[in-house]
């Protein structure tokens, strides 16, 4: 019997973020591997137009939590939307709601963040650090809680180059930055905010690192952790590999790659691509939320859920094998064929764009409009390489992050807890994860049947051929236009052109005296 799945029965858990990618896996593990915990609030905003019930359905009702369904057929009692928005005092939480939580919740799970890399920092302040003091503040009230565990992210300390599992003060106190976002306008907040990230690339891991502060100074005589993973992926085992529902991360971007969109991309292939399944952040989370409540560590502990230094994978390995994957199993509809080139410095990769990305945007436009459509590729080329922009400094650089409270945890757990709440990353195989995963961006996120697979194929030998026929009539009237203007063209075309005869020449009269010879040999 698992000792973790055992501590979690008869237990009300409370999960903020619970709608988000990582808040799924978690909400679902901990049903299918504890049905009989009690209750699990979780925190939810109306959204688009559905309410928080459609909100509940919907994510209950959905593939990833049909095998809940078997193992915890009365999932749909045991789970308590609460409607609140982290961005409201109090949460925007009912009276009755709030004492409900306050008298019934054991452990507290902190995932809501804004993950965007362009927030205004007022908002990014908000969600990430003042919402995690609220809530901290409502944990102290909670009599019978036994643990919180706050998500972080391995790069709040992104402008450091080796991270322990500390926590790193800020320049400015976290206080001083949420009292001033009171009372500073939106222009001054911009204009103030390069100086306070300094050397981090965005709001989100700056503010991640002041709401870390803020847990250890506001968690007073709570028992508290701090989990940070490094790039969240799709899912590798749990409830099956390559389940994933959101463009962030890798995942827009092997949609970019397999569509032939995204052909190049300004990377250092030898740096180490940290990827982690959110299974294994999942199973690390619930694993720690047990250890920081049976065991009480005396401090705060940081967990790294990352896997560069036990079990490396660069990004040059990753690229070959989305391209090997996208290969074998095509999206549809492709723009171009697949390819991934890495270029490492500005001048290839301005040329790259625009040979690449803007000339066949500009070209395929021009295509539309000449057929009386409407243009799109420009429009949608512009967006992706606003992304990659955001997303290029993460695939520059290089970290180290120790992960010897994370092995700790490991080496705590029981055999059979280790193989229900697995997260020791050494035994992933890099190539089927990452096949896994461009399968699960198929299946799960462009919704394409495998049926289509065939077609998919059918049409990348097409636009092969589009690609040889166009790449042979621009060399030719790149030549012609060449010949036509410049004697020394005329020259070089000549000399290739006689060159040529006299090899063809001279091969045939090697032969035909062979072949003399022969004759004479045996006649
Ligand atoms: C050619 C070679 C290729 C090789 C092949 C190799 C393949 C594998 C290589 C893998 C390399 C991985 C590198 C990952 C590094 C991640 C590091 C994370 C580190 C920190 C991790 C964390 O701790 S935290 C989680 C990460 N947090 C995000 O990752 C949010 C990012 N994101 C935004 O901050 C906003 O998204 C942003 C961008 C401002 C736009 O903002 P915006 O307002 O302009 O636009 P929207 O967000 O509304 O999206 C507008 C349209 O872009 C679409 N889209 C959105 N994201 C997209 C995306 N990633 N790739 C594509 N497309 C995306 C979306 O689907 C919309 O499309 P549509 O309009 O058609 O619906
Ligand atoms: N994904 C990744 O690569 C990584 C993520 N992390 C961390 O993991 C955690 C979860 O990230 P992930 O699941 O990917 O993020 P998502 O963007 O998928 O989920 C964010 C969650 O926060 C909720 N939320 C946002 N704003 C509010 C609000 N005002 N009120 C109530 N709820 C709100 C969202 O609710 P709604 O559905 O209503 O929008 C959603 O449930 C975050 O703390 C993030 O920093 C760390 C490292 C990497």
């Amino acid at each position: 019997m698992s000792m973790i799945a055992a501590f979690y029965s008869n237990k009300s858990i409370l999960i903020t973020g619970a709608t988000g990618f990582l808040g799924k896996v978690l909400m679902e593990k901990l049903f299918r591997t504890s049905p009989h915990l009690k209750v699990i609030y979780i925190l939810v905003r109306p959204k688009s137009g559905q309410t928080l019930q459609e909100r509940v359905f919907q994510i209950l009702n959905s593939k990833l939590f049909e095998r809940v369904k078997e193992v915890c057929p009365n999932v749909h009692e045991k789970i308590r939307p609460i409607s609140a928005d982290l961005n409201q005092r109090d949460f925007a939480i009912s009276k009755e709601d709030m004492q409900e939580l306050l008298s019934c919740t054991n452990i507290v799970f902190h995932c809501a963040a804004t993950v965007r890399f362009d927030a205004h920092l007022r908002e990014a302040v908000q969600l990430n650090v003042t919402a995690t003091q609220q809530l901290l503040l409502m944990a102290s009230e909670m009599p019978k809680l036994e643990a919180f565990i706050h998500i972080s992210t391995a790069f709040s300390n992104c402008n450091l180059s080796h991270i322990d599992e500390v926590i790193y003060p800020c320049p400015v106190e976290p206080r001083k930055i949420i009292d001033s976002m009171e009372w500073l306008d939106d222009s001054i907040i911009e204009e103030i905010t390069p100086k306070l990230i300094g050397d981090r690339p965005n709001t989100y891991t700056y503010t991640k690192a002041l709401g870390e502060v803020v847990v250890q100074q506001e968690s007073g005589n709570l028992n508290v952790a701090i989990v940070r993973p490094s790039i969240v992926g799709a899912t590798w085992q749990e409830p099956f590999p390559g389940w994933v529902d959101n463009l962030n991360g890798p995942s827009g971007l092997i949609i970019a790659t397999g569509k032939g969109f995204l052909r190049s991309i300004k990377a250092t292939p030898m740096a180490v691509a940290d990827l982690i399944p959110v299974d294994t952040v999942v199973n690390l989370t619930i694993a720690v939320g047990w250890y920081t409540a049976v065991h009480r560590p005396k401090s705060t502990l940081i967990y790294h859920s990352t896997s560069g230094n036990l079990n490396p994978c660069n990004w040059y390995e990753m690229g070959l094998q989305v391209l090997a994957t996208v290969e074998k199993i095509p999206f549809e509809s492709a723009f171009r064929r697949p390819n991934a080139d890495f270029t490492t410095n500005n001048f290839t990769t301005q040329y790259w764009n625009t040979v690449s990305h803007w000339a066949p945007a500009i070209i395929y436009d021009f295509y539309l409009r000449l057929t009386g459509r409407k243009p799109r590729m420009l429009k949608l080329m512009n967006r992706l390489l606003k992304t990659i922009s955001m997303l290029e400094y993460f695939i520059n650089h290089s970290w180290e992050w120790s992960t010897n409270n994370t092995e700790m945890l490991l080496s705590e757990l029981s055999p059979e807890d280790q193989r229900v709440f697995n997260f020791d990353v050494r035994q992933l195989n890099w190539l089927e994860y990452i096949e896994n995963y461009v399968l699960g961006v198929k299946k799960y996120l462009l919704k394409e049947d495998l049926a289509g697979i065939p077609k998919a194929k059918q049409h990348l030998k097409r636009l092969r051929n589009i690609h040889y026929l166009f790449n042979t009539a621009l060399f030719l009237i790149i030549w012609r236009l060449l010949i036509a203007r410049s004697q020394m063209a005329r020259n070089i075309w000549f000399f290739i052109v006689s060159f040529c005869y006299k090899f063809i020449s001279y091969f045939r009269a090697s032969s035909t005296l062979k072949r003399r010879r022969g004759c004479l040999q045996h006649g």
